[in-house]
């Protein structure tokens, strides 16, 4: 599922236009939250394209990577906090972790390591570092009072075949970029500038449509064949900000530490392709309730059609059946509920009987997962026709704090407060 609505096709052009003048580094863009920056040595930024010189600012009101266009990498990696890492060491990890962050989204060396240089040639490719709390963190660093209630476990859904190993976790961490050796090597230097203090419980790898793959700028397809993201939240909608990010306390009733905040819901759901395979067309486009070929909704239109749950076949049947997906998801089925998604397909490799081990690592941001993830998923999970064909193998909740100002650090409201 994706978010592609890739780059805002101004911003685009201009990023390759200024590319192709030669005059890419330093031009800021200002569109998309999309900057040329300078790079990690000289060779590099005479030689790194557009793509490798384009770069997300780590600092701002909100965490990167919740609302730019998805990248074409994604690391996600859950830490637990080690033995006796209390507060003062959740702080200085958070201090670390965000300026090593800060630094690569820049394309320069992160402090306090001795660089591996696996991204050494490489601009920062829109590389974005995004770090939540998941719960068990707020008691190992004493924080209690300070635990949002919203991060209460998610209820046990009917149907789940969850791997506790790979699920929740103290930290967790998404790192995304358009080049796979950058995502890696940032995923990489946050682990072992962790040392000492968290370690990894879980990592998982996710891909998108590389930028440019496309003759024009399209939303991306999932490993079943379809168009996925098309009626996600938009920047442009009225109710963006209070669907996806949480208000300042008290208005908020949360604590005042997760203004600016946002909750992550991650679930690995393993797709059943040997099966979906085997399904005819129509029963593919009935399962979800638009067409495969162009996403448009099977009550007409083009994909950008809104949906029209009344509408009726000439056989009075429903044009989009009771139980297809996006029905079944849609905010007028579920009192206004919506999420950000903002997903990767994933692939393993074989299971041992043969069949891909491939599916779609979910990942949805909203200001509140009880009138977000939680009671969409609660119907998806009773009545969905994609369930036949999906299994979800781990999951994990966290929140995700506001973004940090210039010199301040990801987490430091709530590490600092009293
Ligand atoms: C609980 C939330 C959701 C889960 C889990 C989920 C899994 C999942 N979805 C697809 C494929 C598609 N989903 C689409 C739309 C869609 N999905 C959700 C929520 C969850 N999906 C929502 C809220 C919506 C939007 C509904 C609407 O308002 O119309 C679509 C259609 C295109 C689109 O709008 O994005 C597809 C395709 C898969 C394969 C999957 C699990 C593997
Ligand atoms: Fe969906």
């Amino acid at each position: 599922m994706s978010t592609d609505a890739p780059r805002p096709p101004l911003s685009r052009r201009r990023l390759l236009g200024a590319a192709g003048a030669g005059g890419a580094a330093g031009l800021a863009l200002g569109a998309g939250g999309y900057a040329l920056v300078g790079q990690r040595s000289a060779p590099a930024a005479a030689a790194a394209p557009a793509l490798g010189a384009a770069s997300v600012p780590f600092h701002g009101p909100h965490q990167a990577g919740i609302v730019e266009p998805m990248q074409s990498a994604l690391h996600a990696t859950a830490f637990d906090l080690t033995p006796g890492t209390g507060r003062p060491g959740l702080t200085a990890l958070m201090k670390r972790w965000s300026a090593a962050a800060a630094a690569m989204a820049e394309g320069r060396t992160p402090p306090g390591l001795s660089d591996d240089q696996v991204a050494l040639d490489a601009g920062p490719s829109s590389l974005t570092v995004t770090f939540g709390f998941g719960a068990p963190v707020f008691a190992k660093a004493g924080l209690t009072a300070q635990q949002p209630d919203r991060l209460a476990p998610l209820p046990a859904f009917p149907e789940d075949r969850l791997d506790r190993a790979r699920s929740d976790g103290d930290l967790w961490v998404q790192v995304c970029a358009d080049d796979p050796l950058v995502a890696f090597h940032a995923m990489r230097t946050l682990q072992r500038l962790a040392a000492g203090q968290a370690a990894p419980r879980w990592q998982m790898t996710g891909f998108s449509r590389a930028p440019g793959a496309t003759a024009r700028p399209m939303t991306g397809r999932n490993l079943m064949g379809q168009i996925d993201g098309t009626n996600n939240p938009k920047p442009s909608d009225a109710d963006f900000a209070s669907r996806v990010f949480v208000p300042a306390a008290p208005a908020s009733g949360q604590p005042a530490w997760m203004a600016g905040g946002s909750y992550a819901v991650f679930r690995r759901i393993r797709m059943l392709l040997d099966t979906w395979d085997l399904q005819s067309r129509e029963v593919q486009e009935r399962t979800i309730g638009r067409r495969k070929g162009d996403g448009a909704p099977l009550s007409g239109g083009t994909e950008t059609t809104p949906v029209d749950l009344a509408k009726q076949n000439p056989d009075g049947s429903l044009a989009v059946p009771g139980d297809a997906h996006v029905r079944v998801a849609a905010p007028a089925s579920n009192q206004g509920a919506a999420m950000l998604r903002r997903g990767y397909s994933y692939h393993d490799g074989l299971r041992p009987d043969g069949s891909p081990d491939a599916g779609l690592l979910f990942v949805c941001f909203q200001a509140d997962p009880l009138t977000g993830f939680v009671p969409v998923q609660r119907k998806l999970a009773r009545g969905d026709a994609l369930s036949r064909f999906v299994v979800h193998e781990s999951s994990g909740l966290y929140a995700v704090p506001g973004g940090a100002p210039a010199g301040g650090y990801v987490g430091q409201a709530l590490l600092e407060s009293a």
